[in-house]
């Protein structure tokens, strides 16, 4: 059996490739970094590391790698695959697209009808799903219309914490004990595939979301929260009882919602969050909050972590108060080596926050969390005047940026 996977790096070879390898597909990894092309290719295997008290150690095998500009090599693989997958970034998925689009033509001349699963493991909801959208104009451009008869795209969900790190060994990986990983049944065309350790599952939203807006949601309020407290790691941030605290009301608010959209169990649901925030503070791990904080207008849209548990909240009544504030820290990450942090911060300055609330967050100027977003936030612009100094003056000041009811 062979898999593809697009992306070698932190979940790509600390999670996705050790499942792969492990169910007996040979992986070839289709990757940027020319070091670890090279080593992948002479060494085919590498470490992966347990971050816990035994730091046990397993050897990841049957692997090798690929530069993604080797278009002919990487064509033949996706051809002969049984499985794509892609850890790349969200955002990142609509670069691989052609190259997978190569791949299902020559299949298809070569007349191979087996089944190929293509999965998008990134965050976010219905990452496969996308991903088919930004493949299908290829094929249809090349006249190709029945690709569907044999290709699928299940939407998954993945969970396992890995951190940015260095090692001396270049593809060593360090990885949490915790991992789920868990796909659309429905979506799959023909035989399950042989996966060990993932569960497929025919109602995969609530999965989906319980995972997006209770880890990601947690996650990222850890370090949004953390990064006005100056702290540099998720583990310093955990620490501090006041952001523990803060956490832990954003993900009443979210279980809350979760519960009353798919009628999760209370008692368990509050072990689930508790079991999460037990993760964030793993000691093992020096997360940088530059990480879990990274790509904040990805992490505002109106589909992610954020903003949209807050809209779904607020549409049934519930309390959304910790998400608000939540929002508001994240609007003011301003990290310099992030490129949305520095392209948000810009909007916010040219265009002032309520502008930004309603276009980059997609809430409506009417809407009720509207005003409170932005109240949330200029009372934040004073508690931490250091994150907002660029534009302070002029965030709140002239014309129509002003905010009526936030005095
Ligand atoms: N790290 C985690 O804890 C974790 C857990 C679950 C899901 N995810 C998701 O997995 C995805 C990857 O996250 P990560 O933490 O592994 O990031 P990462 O930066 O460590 O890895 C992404 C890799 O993709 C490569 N890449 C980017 N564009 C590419 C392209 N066009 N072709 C080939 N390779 C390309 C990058 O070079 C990098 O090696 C994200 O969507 C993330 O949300 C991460
Ligand atoms: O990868 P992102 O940027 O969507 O989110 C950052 C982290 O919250 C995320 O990578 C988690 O570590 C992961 O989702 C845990 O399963």
């Amino acid at each position: 059996m062979k898999a593809v996977h697009f992306g070698a790096g932190n979940i790509g070879r600390g999670f996705i490739g050790p499942i792969l390898s492990k169910s007996g597909y040979h992986v070839c990894f289709v990757a940027r970094n020319k070091k670890q092309i090279s080593e992948l290719q002479t060494r085919r295997e590498y470490p992966l590391v347990l971050a816990n008290e035994d730091r046990k150690s397993e050897i990841v095998g049957n692997v090798t790698a690929l530069s993604l500009g080797e278009s002919g090599k990487v064509t033949a693989q996706i051809a002969a695959a049984d499985i794509v997958t892609t850890a790349v970034g969200i955002s990142a998925l609509k670069d691989i697209a052609e190259s997978i689009a190569r791949g299902i033509r020559q299949r298809i001349k070569q007349g191979n009808a087996t089944p190929l699963h293509i999965m998008a493991c990134e965050n976010g909801i219905g990452a496969s799903q996308l991903l088919k959208k930004w493949v299908s104009p290829y094929l249809e451009n090349w006249g190709i219309q029945d690709a569907d008869r044999f290709v699928s795209y299940p939407n998954t969900v993945v969970d396992r914490i890995v951190p940015v790190q260095k090692h001396k060994d270049p593809l060593q990986v360090m990885v949490e004990p915790f991992s789920e990983w868990v796909i659309d049944r429905n979506e799959i065309k023909g035989e399950l595939p042989p996966l060990q350790g993932v569960r497929y599952s025919d109602s995969l939203d609530a999965y989906l979301e319980r995972k997006l807006f209770t880890v990601n949601t947690g996650h990222c309020c850890a370090a949004y929260f953390g990064y006005l407290e100056g702290y540099s790691t998720i583990q310093d941030a955990m620490s501090d009882p006041g952001i523990r605290s803060k956490v832990t009301g954003v993900l009443m608010e979210t279980g809350a919602l979760l519960r009353e959209r798919y009628g999760f169990d209370e008692k368990k649901h509050r072990l689930y969050i508790e079991k999460i925030l037990g993760r964030f503070a793993n000691p093992h791990f020096h997360d940088p909050i530059t990480r879990v904080a990274r790509s904040p207008i990805r992490k505002l849209s109106s589909s992610e972590r954020l903003v949209y548990p807050a809209m779904q909240a607020e549409r049934l009544g519930l309390n959304t108060s910790g998400l608000v504030t939540a929002i508001a820290a994240a609007l003011l990450f301003d990290h310099a080596d992030d490129p949305e942090a520095l392209k948000l911060q810009e909007q916010i300055r040219k265009q002032g926050i309520r502008e930004v609330v309603s276009h980059v967050l997609g809430i409506p100027f009417s809407h009720p969390l509207h005003g409170r977003i932005t109240a949330a936030y200029r009372k934040l612009c004073l508690n931490y005047p250091h994150l907002a100094s660029t534009g302070f003056e002029t965030i709140f000041s002239p014309t129509a940026h002003r905010p009526a009811s936030t005095e």
